[in-house]
């Protein structure tokens, strides 16, 4: 059962959402988005959990597990959804619009294990696409009681960005928990991305305890491969504080719509390229350049620099232009 909460605070409320409440809207109350269904959405306020009434037109698909709504306390009906800290949306296989996954997360966990399914690579994506949400990545390589050298996996992915903070544990130990209580204080919100089957909701039974996540809905269903897989997500109370999302795995992480998370993640490209002697500097063939530079002289490896290259063709590639033609199409190597 979801626990009673007596405060917004424990909700996730912060004054940036505080602000966005106007004068007029002082007969409504803050919720928050626990549940996103095809065709309804449940929600969470002071008193516990609470159906909303959606408007006509409206569509589930606008809202985010997760969001902030203010609705009518009389009738259950979602007024409007406030402004968003960090949202993470993918575009749906094929290619047409944004599917929205997760909204307002603290911290994004990047669930990988500790065996085949490692790929650094992989989890660069990953973090461009926390750094495009708006939220902190930490990454946590679960089955590291299966693995025999956990220290290797560690270094690989501690090597991807400075400071990343890197977990290794088993999702099934209770200790698991406590590795991860420094990202769930109260009122923090956590959500689990990875692939299908690194134990995302392993690790959210481990926080939550398995009773709580079967009564907040989570939905397991066969896949069309008959695997059994999660398809809904939820926001589920961690016991003592906080919440967590649990997301479905994701089988090919395709980057697009993350222009900025590039340029974050790639800071050091970024800058450099600043001092380039072209606006529209590629870091190829142009004279002046100060990205090439750097690679001659040491200081940018030149696998980073090739890493970037290919995230920002994909990228261009894959982003609907605004306007103008389209980047050429790229023949994909690897599924990631
Ligand atoms: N030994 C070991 N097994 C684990 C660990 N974490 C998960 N497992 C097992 O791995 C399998 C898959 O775990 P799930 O939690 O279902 O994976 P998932 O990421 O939620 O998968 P999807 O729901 O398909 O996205 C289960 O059999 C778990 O018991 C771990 O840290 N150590
Ligand atoms: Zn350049």
């Amino acid at each position: 059962m979801t626990p009673f909460h007596s405060t917004l605070e424990q909700l996730g409320w912060s004054e940036f959402f505080a602000y966005q409440i106007g004068p007029g809207e002082a007969g409504l109350v803050p919720r928050r988005v626990a549940s996103v269904h095809r065709a309804r959405i449940e929600a969470i306020d002071v008193n516990g959990p609470v159906g909303l009434q959606l408007p006509p037109h409206s569509s589930t698909a606008d809202f985010a597990v997760g969001d902030w709504i203010m609705a009518d306390p009389l009738t259950d009906m979602l007024v409007k959804r406030l402004e968003r800290k960090s949202v993470f949306q993918r575009r749906t296989e094929g290619g047409h619009g944004q599917q929205l996954v997760a909204a307002n997360v603290d911290t994004l966990l990047i669930v990988t294990s500790c065996n085949a399914d490692f790929d650094p690579e992989r989890l660069e994506r990953y973090l461009i696409m926390a750094k495009q949400a708006g939220s902190n990545p930490v990454v946590v390589l679960t089955k590291a009681d299966m693995a025999k050298d956990i220290g290797e996996f560690q270094s690989q992915a501690e090597a991807l960005q400075h400071d990343l903070p890197v977990i290794a544990l088993n999702g099934r130990s209770a200790d698991a928990a406590s590795l991860l209580k420094p990202w769930y204080g109260v009122g923090q919100t956590i959500a689990l991305v990875g692939s299908s089957g690194v134990g995302k909701s392993t690790l959210v039974n481990t926080l939550v305890g398995s009773d709580t996540k079967q009564k907040t809905g989570t939905i397991r269903e066969y896949d069309a491969q008959g695997r059994h897989t999660t398809t809904a997500r939820s926001l589920h109370a961690i016991p003592g504080g906080g919440w967590v999302i649990d997301t479905p795995g994701i089988r090919t992480l395709h980057v697009s719509d993350v222009t900025d998370g590039i340029d974050t993640h790639f800071s050091d490209i970024t800058e450099l390229a600043t001092f380039c002697r072209f606006r529209d500097c590629t870091h190829a063939h142009e004279p002046g350049c100060a990205v090439q530079a750097a690679v001659k002289s040491g200081t940018l490896a030149a696998d980073r620099l090739e890493r970037w290259r290919s995230l920002v063709v994909e990228n261009r590639d894959r982003t609907p232009a605004i306007s103008g033609p389209r980047g050429n199409k790229i023949v994909r190597k690897k599924k990631y």
